[in-house]
């Protein structure tokens, strides 16, 4: 949507028709449209303690789970023009999306950022900043610089498939601005040779492995895994 809002500004000179803002909508999409996007409550493994027999209501109730997450989100942020967006299709397909693409990483405190541009204030505004956010920063106390865990969709990352012996990684350092990530190469890559990285903890066992690996709907069949195999 801020995407979408971005481009709509850089256009606005230009015809503002229902047709120009649907395009402008599917221009906005175009970096997501790589996420392979299964609907979330058709893929997702059946966790162990649901009887296989008990599976189509299994997934009746994430359906409606995400049904109730979707009125959530409507209630807070809907806007009429990226109606498209908000359909329960199209939301199960980009919980799907995140579920199967996403990349766990680790941003710095935005608290850090707050004291920067805080300081770049005007007394009165800068005193009005801090009367607000006091509460927040007493109760995080010395947390405030700790570092967050998160998860974002990188569309190139997103493209490459999984092997527990990969040739790459996919890191988010400290000096990759927000908005990027790396792949890094594990050793030397052939030409025409698959890049492929771990989506799961690769040390784990055989069987845990392929546990984890259900939750993107495959079973895993590299080297390490053949040969790991139990007969
Ligand atoms: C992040 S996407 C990877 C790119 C995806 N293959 C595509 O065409 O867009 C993750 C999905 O790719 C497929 N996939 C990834 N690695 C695989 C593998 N080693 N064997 C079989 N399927 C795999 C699974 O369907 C998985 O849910």
């Amino acid at each position: 949507m801020l995407r979408y809002k971005k481009l709509k500004r850089q256009n606005d000179f230009q015809n503002k028709s229902a047709e120009s803002n649907f395009s402008l909508l599917m221009e906005a999409w175009k970096p997501l449209s790589m996420g392979f996007k299964k609907r979330w409550w058709d893929y997702v493994a059946l966790p162990e303690d649901v009887d296989a027999s008990d599976e189509d209501s299994f997934r009746q109730e994430i359906r409606d789970l995400a049904f109730t997450s979707l009125q959530l989100l409507k209630d807070a942020i809907f806007d009429a023009e990226c109606a498209p967006l908000f359909s329960l299709e199209v939301y199960g397909h980009i919980i799907g999306m995140f579920e199967l693409n996403n990349l766990d990483l680790v941003v710095a405190s935005p608290v850090e950022d707050y004291f920067i541009h805080i300081d770049d204030l005007p007394d009165d505004k800068k005193e009005e900043a801090e009367k607000a956010t006091a509460p927040l920063l007493d109760a995080l106390d010395d947390d405030y610089a700790v570092p967050c865990d998160g998860t974002a969709f990188f569309p190139l990352q997103s493209c490459m498939n999984h092997s527990c012996c990969p040739n790459a990684k996919a890191f988010k350092r400290d000096e990759d601005n927000d908005g990027h990530a790396v792949i890094i190469a594990l050793g030397p890559i052939s030409k025409d040779e698959e890049i492929t990285i771990s989506y799961i903890d690769e040390e784990l066992p055989y069987e845990e492995r392929q546990a984890e690996l259900a939750d993107y709907g495959f079973t895993c069949t590299c080297s390490k895994c053949q040969e790991e195999k139990p007969n």
